[in-house]
């Protein structure tokens, strides 16, 4: 691979003896990853069914490489949501955080959403993680990952922190800034990195990556915890910036990440004073371990800080629309959905716990979207279906995994299934795909336009 000469130069300076051991892994195949989703499968079982060979990622208990030649986001199972296809060291960030189910996080620069779905997962759809992304279209991409793994209790909001602030100062327990960077960690994974890397870009970035801390930070409870990571090796994006940060603010205090299977510590000869405490910080290092370069930090906001003094979102919505709804859970569930409803326009969503005001943000989903009410008749979701368990629905229609009715389905055709019992989940080998509607004999397919990947 060609390396920018720049970079090659700074890296040598930086690294010294252990950089011939570091470009060395430039000529080796970077390692494929993907994380089973604990919101729809155990670990045994997902192990048991899944077609692929897979070994198991030594700092992450959800996480597996896969051989390069296998293509795991082709499967139906993907479809299903069981699991999520990411770069292994990225799967260590969450980690650190490990946020508790019935905690409130902020995944601040979260498209398309591998630490999200992870983090909600940890979760157990309890509490509330708000995913922001700047940026419409990952917004929209990061919204679909959520879907996608029957995550319920997201707000998905496309905001710059400046405007997030304004609603959440002092509200959260955790926050992950998975912050934009040079993505020097990336150059195996990303040819474009690579094209597009220059010295002046990492100052940049690096200017970026302070403002954004700076607001995250303001947005942390007292005794709150922030996780602060990138992709990247610039000691000005991951040692310096923290190092910055610190300075900043007499409240934070750095804690240690745990340095096993590889990782590494951050380096002190990389900062600016010499502070011996960023060796609390963690380094993955493609020449340590299996898996691309990533930094990352662990902080607490010990305080005092401000509390939260926003309002609470209520419910909202019509009552033709309420009616519509609870004929069709009538008809079609087996369970309530005990939730803050809400509606935008004749959309109608459950919202998470500890739902704040939705006024003046801009909002991509609001927990789980339900479904919509259209003429004196209420269309499930495909989100609610990715949700549920074939227990929690009166018919179901299973598929096999290798069934030419299963490709079928996710090509959006019709299926003849001879009865006329109306809503039906559709679902592989026993897990929730979409929805189908029959009637007399035929299944209408409602898999989405967008996800017909097969076609
Ligand atoms: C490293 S990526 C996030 C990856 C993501 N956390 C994941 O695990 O899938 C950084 C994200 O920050 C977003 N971003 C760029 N500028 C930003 C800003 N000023 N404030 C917040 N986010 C920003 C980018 O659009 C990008 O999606």
């Amino acid at each position: 691979m060609k390396l920018p000469s720049e970079f090659v130069a700074k890296m040598e300076k930086l690294l010294q003896d252990e950089a011939s051991r570091f470009f060395s892994t430039y000529d080796e195949e970077k390692a494929n990853g993907l994380r089973f989703n604990p919101l729809k499968i155990d670990r045994e079982t997902f192990l048991a069914l899944i077609p692929f060979a897979l070994s198991p990622v030594p700092f992450c208990p959800t996480g597996f490489y896969y051989d390069a030649d296998e293509q795991p986001g082709k499967h139906p199972y993907h479809a299903a949501g069981l699991y999520y296809i990411q770069e292994p060291s990225a799967m260590f960030v969450a980690e650190v955080l490990k946020p508790n189910p019935g905690e409130t996080v902020l995944d601040l620069c979260a498209a398309p959403g591998g630490k999200t779905t992870q983090l909600a997962a940890m979760m157990k759809n309890q509490g509330l993680i708000v995913a922001n992304e700047i940026h419409p279209k990952r917004a929209r991409a990061l919204s679909e990952n959520i879907e996608r793994f029957g995550i319920t209790n997201a707000l998905v909001t496309n905001e710059t922190p400046e405007k997030l602030v304004k609603h959440f100062q002092g509200f959260f327990d955790k926050i992950l800034v998975d912050a934009p960077c040079s993505g020097e960690g990336m150059f195996r994974k990303d040819k474009k990195a690579v094209r597009f890397w220059s010295q002046a870009d990492v100052e940049q970035y690096a200017d970026k990556q302070r403002y954004i801390l700076d607001y995250a930070y303001d947005m942390l409870k007292e005794g709150g915890v922030l996780v602060y990571s990138t992709c990247t090796f610039s000691p000005e994006e991951n040692e310096q910036t923290i190092e910055a940060f610190l300075q900043t603010h007499d409240d934070l205090e750095l804690l240690s990440i745990e340095k096993i299977h590889g990782i590494q510590p951050g380096r002190r000869e990389w900062t600016n004073t010499g502070l011996a405490e960023i060796e609390r910080t963690a380094r993955l290092w493609p020449h340590c371990l299996k898996g691309e370069g990533h930094f990352v930090a662990k902080i607490k906001k010990t305080g005092p800080a401000p509390s939260w003094k926003g309002s609470y979102a209520k419910p909202n919505v019509p009552k033709q629309i309420l009616r519509e709804y609870l004929q069709f859970e009538q008809d079609v569930l087996q369970i309530a959905l005990e939730k803050t409803m809400y509606a935008f326009q004749h959309h109608l969503f459950a919202l998470p716990d500890h739902c704040p005001s939705l006024d003046g943000l801009k909002i991509v989903r609001a927990g789980l979207h339900v479904g919509e009410a259209k003429k004196q008749r209420f269309v499930p979701n495909h989100a609610l279906a990715l949700s549920l368990k074939p227990q929690d629905v009166r018919y179901s229609l299973d598929l096999s995994s290798d069934s030419g009715e299963c490709f079928k389905y996710l090509r959006g055709e019709t299926l003849l299934t001879g009865e006329d019992r109306g809503w039906l989940l559709v679902t592989v080998d026993g897990y929730p795909l979409g929805w189908g509607k029959e009637v007399k004999g035929i299944l209408k397919n409602f898999y989405p336009k967008g996800l017909r990947m097969y076609a």
